[in-house]
C-alpha cells in the first residue's frame, strides 16, 4: 500500500510511493509528514522518556514457549469485550486531537475501527465532536468514550450524558492525569492546536500558543488548560459518583498496581485498563507489559483486563494475551495511520497487527484465544 492523503500536520498534499509492512515504517513516514508542533505532541513522553522508552523494550524482555504439532490449520482471533464482538483483540486506544495528523481525523479512525471490526475509544479531547463520530462509525461501530473529570460536574455529567446518548458502550475515566506531566517537546515547542482546529466536545478551548518571552516558563497550552480545568482533587468518589450517572460500564484507564487495582473492584469498575498513558504522565513508572500480571492477579477475574503501551508487533499482542490481558490498545500507530493515509493508513495498521498475532499465534501452537495460556511465556530474568 502507498501513502496518498493530506497531512494536517504538515499542511501539505502528499501522494507517494512508500511501501510500509510492519508499524515502525508508519512511524518512519508520519516522521516526515508531520509538522514539529504535531510530531512532538504525538511522539514524546514525559521528563526522560524512560518509561516511554521501557513500554517497548519490556516486551522484549519476555520469550516465548511455543509448542509444536497442535494442528493449527483453522485459527481463530475473534474475541468479546464487555459482551461485545470484536474481530481480533487489539483495539484503538484514546488519543487526543487525531486531526493534527489527517484532516479526517477521528472520523478516518472510527470508519476504520468499524472497517477492521474492533473497537475505538475516543477521546474526550478528540478535534470532532464524540456526536459526529457515532454518526460516522454508525450503529455497527463499536465504541467507548474516554472521559477527563473535570472540576465542573456539570459539564463532565453532561459529556457522560452525550457519550451515553450517542450510543457508547462504555466511559473510560482516565485516572493518571491529574496534571500534565513535563513534556519537555511540548515545551519546546510550545505546543498548541493549530488555530483551524478546536477541542469539538467544549466550548473552552486550549489557549493558543503566547509567542511572550515567559510563554516557554509557562510551559504549553496544554499545562495552563489542565491546570485551570481538571479535577487535580480527583479520588474514587469520583468514580462512584460517575457510576451513579449512568448505566454504561464504567472503566479505569491508568491502573499499574495491585493495590489500586483492588479498589477499582471496590468501586464496582468493570473493567482495568493498565496503562501509563504512552510513557507521558509519570516518568519512571513500571513498563504496563510488567505491571499486567499483578493487576490480574489482584482482581481475581472478577474484571476484564486491557492494557497499553508499547504495543508494536504481534508478539506482544500474544505476550500480553498470555499473561491476562483480555484485549489490548493501540494509541501512536494509529496516529502514524492517519498520517500515512487516513482511513486507509489506520486500516492497514490494524490489518498488520491481526496478521501478525495470528501468525504468532499459529506458530504457538494456539487454535483460539482460550489457548493462550500463561506458560506460554517466560521472563528472560528466569531463563
Ligand atoms: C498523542 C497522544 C494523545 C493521547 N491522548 C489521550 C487522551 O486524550 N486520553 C487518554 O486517556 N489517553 C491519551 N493518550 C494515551 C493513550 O490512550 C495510550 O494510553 C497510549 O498512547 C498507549 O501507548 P502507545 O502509544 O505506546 O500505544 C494519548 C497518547 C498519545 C500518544
Ligand atoms: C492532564 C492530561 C491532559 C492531556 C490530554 C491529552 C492526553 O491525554 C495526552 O496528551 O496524553
Amino acid at each position: 500500500m502507498a501513502a496518498a492523503g493530506r497531512c494536517a500536520g504538515s499542511g501539505q498534499s502528499v501522494a507517494r510511493s512508500v511501501a510500509v509492512f510492519c508499524l515502525s515504517d508508519f512511524e518512519k513516514y508520519a516522521r516526515t509528514q508531520l509538522n514539529g508542533n504535531a510530531w512532538g505532541y504525538y511522539s514524546s513522553g514525559a521528563d526522560q522518556e524512560l518509561t516511554l522508552k521501557d513500554n517497548e523494550e519490556a516486551f522484549r524482555r519476555y520469550r516465548l514457549r511455543p509448542r509444536m504439532l497442535k494442528d493449527v490449520s483453522k485459527v481463530d482471533v475473534k474475541t468479546r469485550i464487555l459482551g461485545q464482538d470484536v474481530s481480533f483483540p487489539v483495539c484503538v486506544g484514546a488519543t487526543a486531537m487525531q486531526r493534527m495528523a489527517h484532516t479526517d481525523g477521528e472520523i478516518a479512525t472510527c470508519r476504520a475501527a468499524r472497517k477492521m471490526e474492533t473497537c475505538m475509544m475516543l477521546s474526550s479531547w478528540s478535534t470532532t465532536s464524540l456526536e459526529e463520530v457515532a454518526g460516522a462509525s454508525g450503529e455497527s461501530g463499536l465504541r467507548w468514550f474516554q472521559l477527563y473529570i473535570y472540576r465542573d460536574r456539570d459539564l463532565t455529567r453532561n459529556l457522560v450524558l452525550r457519550a451515553e446518548r450517542s450510543g457508547y458502550k462504555a466511559i473510560v475515566v482516565t485516572v493518571d492525569a491529574p496534571v500534565v506531566a513535563k513534556r519537555l517537546a511540548d515545551a519546546r515547542n510550545r505546543f498548541s492546536l493549530p488555530p483551524h482546529l478546536h477541542l469539538a466536545n467544549f466550548d473552552t478551548q486550549l489557549p493558543q500558543s503566547s509567542l511572550t518571552s515567559d510563554s516557554a516558563l509557562e510551559g504549553s497550552s496544554l499545562e495552563r488548560y489542565t491546570r485551570d480545568l481538571l479535577d487535580a482533587s480527583l479520588t474514587w468518589e469520583g468514580i462512584d459518583w460517575i457510576r451513579g450517572l449512568t448505566g454504561l460500564p464504567v472503566l479505569v484507564k491508568g491502573i499499574l498496581t495491585a493495590e489500586d487495582a483492588v479498589e477499582a473492584v471496590r468501586h464496582g469498575v468493570q473493567g482495568i485498563i493498565v496503562s501509563n498513558h504512552g510513557g507521558r504522565q509519570l516518568d519512571g513508572v513500571l513498563a504496563t507489559i510488567d505491571a499486567l500480571s499483578e493487576v490480574v492477579k489482584a482482581v481475581e477475574g472478577q474484571v476484564e483486563v486491557y492494557m497499553d503501551g508499547g504495543v508494536r508487533q504481534g508478539t506482544d499482542v500474544l505476550k500480553a494475551l498470555a499473561m491476562g490481558a483480555r484485549a489490548v490498545f493501540i494509541g501512536r500507530p494509529v496516529l502514524w495511520g492517519l498520517a500515512y493515509n487516513g482511513q486507509e493508513g489506520v486500516e492497514r495498521v490494524l490489518q498488520i497487527l491481526r496478521d501478525e498475532f495470528k501468525t504468532a499465534m499459529m506458530l504457538s501452537g494456539c487454535r483460539n484465544l482460550a489457548e493462550i495460556q500463561p506458560s506460554l511465556v517466560v521472563h528472560q530474568s528466569k531463563i
